[in-house]
């Protein structure tokens, strides 16, 4: 079992106006546990990629605090992958699928052979043993956002952090990619923070989802979600208790939108 008492990430206080404009979060604070799947919901352009880039580092809020195992984040950390929903963007088309999952490992200056090694090891674990000479435009969509996932995991981050990771995808793919997320997940014991706008999704994959608001966002509730360890596409989409997180996360979305700002 993944250890989900010490906390992994903590946001204190946290806001961001983008210059000239309102502000878009405003004293967000929540905590995420070690090896915990936790994921973001809430109205449309309710500020979860901003949210997302404050929590990486690739942005500063404009009050408040990002930690990461305690200690202040100002920048991006090695110990954070990110993959994007837009995997032809994130891939660099001109370069073999080896050569794209190899890029963070060879920004780090690991070897050659090292390199080799790791990226064949990171394939098989996504399903894609011996696509290294491939490129990317010979892949399937699906495939190729495994491809992104495996370059995010080649350098065994303790967070990953996915905005959108299956929106692009077709409907019976997406729900490959998220089982074979929540299979890395405990086989890595990584912290996942995901943002989706697919409350389904985030109740099938997480262990909390955090529910923002609009206008700006605040964090409303942070909704605890109790299906155990293993989880099955049919079953456990079946189960009482998922059905009443859906509908409750949902009213919920729904009650902040009808909300005078
Ligand atoms: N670089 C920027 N400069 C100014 N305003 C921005 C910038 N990026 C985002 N915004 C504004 O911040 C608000 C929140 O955007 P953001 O993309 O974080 O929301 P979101 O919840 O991820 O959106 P969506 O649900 O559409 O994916 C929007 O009003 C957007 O126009």
């Amino acid at each position: 079992m993944s250890d989900t008492s010490q906390p992994r990430l903590a946001l204190t206080d946290l806001s961001k106006t983008y210059d000239g404009s309102t502000p878009v979060l405003d004293g967000i604070s929540l905590t995420v546990g070690a090896g915990e799947f936790f994921s973001i919901v809430g109205p449309s352009g309710a500020g979860k990629t901003t949210l997302l880039r404050c929590l990486t580092g690739l942005m500063r809020p404009t009050d408040g605090q990002v930690t990461l195992d305690g200690i202040p984040l100002s920048e991006p950390s090695p110990k954070m992958s990110l993959v994007f929903q837009e995997y032809t963007r994130s891939l660099m088309p001109w370069a073999s699928i080896g050569k794209n999952v190899a890029l963070p490992l060879r920004a780090r200056g690991v070897p050659r052979a090292e390199r080799t090694s790791r990226v064949a090891k990171v394939l098989a674990e996504v399903g894609l043993s011996g696509v290294e000479a491939k490129y990317p435009w010979q892949l399937s969509g699906g495939m190729q956002q495994r491809v992104a996932i495996a370059r995010a995991l080649v350098t065994e981050p303790e967070v990953l952090v996915m905005d959108e990771p299956f929106a692009s995808v077709d409907a019976q793919t997406r729900m490959d990619l998220e089982d074979l997320t929540r299979r890395l997940q405990q086989d890595h014991r990584m912290t996942i923070v995901l943002v989706t706008h697919d409350i389904d999704e985030a109740v099938y994959l997480s262990d909390q989802i955090a529910v923002l608001s609009k206008n700006p966002a605040r964090l409303v509730e942070v909704v605890d979600v109790p299906l155990g360890a293993e989880r099955d596409q049919i079953h456990t989409r079946e189960m009482s208790t998922f059905a009443d997180l859906r509908g409750r996360i949902l009213r919920t979305i729904r009650d902040v939108q009808t909300q005078p700002v």
